[in-house]
């Protein structure tokens, strides 16, 4: 079996009481495109901060591609490009210096065909001799972006990386990411933005107060929490012992979960009988937001 991209074994990191990675295990594999999810403080950028070697952990092991964060830094450190949460630069710097001393940093000092297509890629051809400090918020974000792949990384970490990206950015950036996954780079992504990480990963950790509280593809994870529901707003109230695991759902809705679409017909025509007349409908999809309020309400 190949080594892992990055693994990950009793991870426990304090602040002081506070108890940031409470024991994480987890197993990513080359290629996969990985979504760790989790609320404000849930210990996602504390997780990433170790595995740069930005943060020191208090026991338990990290390594990316095989390399320990630790005692084979460097090594490690070669392997993982990460784009970090927060917008930190030197505003003095064009897009391209700043590219060409991070390309610096890993001894790289003929870089620029590479640096000019992600640029390309990233839609930053034009910025490219603007200094740092004359960019939006979201040409930053891509400048990081960009930052995190000049040594081209086996594994590429983004730490929320469409915050404050507008929806046409954000768009090409995840058509360039995917392209990065689909030539086998092995992505893992946090973001608040649950529809995109039910679009993109193919695989989900959910961790709550420093530890995972769920871990499973994307598809089982909507297939086990979450459930297909015909919503009908009758016109009158009728009663709803005869629709099993129905409920009322407010201002005249009526919500009945389904596991097949072959169910609905028989539903509609029960409604029908009983003399409920529907005057909308909808069908309600399994969706990620739902998986991840009845996890993180059950751990
Ligand atoms: N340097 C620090 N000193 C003290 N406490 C910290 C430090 N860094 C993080 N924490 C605390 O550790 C916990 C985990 O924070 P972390 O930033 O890892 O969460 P997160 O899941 O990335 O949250 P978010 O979604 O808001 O980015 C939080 O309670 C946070 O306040």
């Amino acid at each position: 079996m190949s080594v892992s991209a990055i693994s990950i074994r009793g991870a426990r990191k304090h602040y002081g009481p506070l108890q940031a990675l409470a024991g994480v295990d987890l197993e990513i594999r080359q290629g996969e495109f990985f979504g760790l999810l989790g609320p404000n403080g849930a210990g996602k950028t504390t997780l990433i901060s170790a595995l740069a070697g930005l943060t020191r952990l208090d026991d338990g092991v990290l390594e990316v591609m095989g390399h320990d964060v630790v005692s084979d830094y460097r090594n490690a450190r070669r392997q993982l490009g990460v784009v970090p949460q927060e917008l930190v630069f030197d505003p003095f710097f064009t897009v391209r210096e700043a590219l060409r001393l991070q390309s610096g940093y890993f001894g790289l000092t003929r870089n620029d065909a590479w640096i000019d297509e992600i640029l390309e890629h990233l839609d930053l051809t034009a910025k490219a001799d603007a200094n740092m400090r004359m960019l939006s918020g979201g040409m930053k974000r891509r400048v990081l972006v960009a930052q995190a792949l000049v040594h081209r990384p086996p594994v590429i970490v983004l730490d929320e990386p469409t915050a404050g990206v507008d929806v046409e950015l954000r768009q090409g950036l995840w058509a360039f990411i995917r392209k990065l996954n689909t030539d086998g780079h092995t992505i893992v992504l946090t973001t608040h933005y649950l529809e995109e990480a039910e679009a993109l990963c193919h695989r989900i950790a959910m961790l709550k107060a420093g530890r995972i509280v769920a871990l499973d593809t994307t598809s089982n994870l909507l297939h086990r929490f979450s459930t297909h529901a015909l919503r009908v707003r009758l016109a009158e109230p009728i009663g709803l012992d005869f629709l099993p695991g129905a409920r009322e759902a407010g201002d005249g809705w009526v919500e009945i979960p389904f596991e097949r679409y072959g169910e609905v017909e028989d539903m509609l025509s029960r409604i029908r009988l009983t003399g409920g007349r529907i005057e909308e409908m909808v069908l309600g999809e399994p969706d990620l937001e739902k998986v991840f309020v009845g996890v993180m309400h059950a751990a």
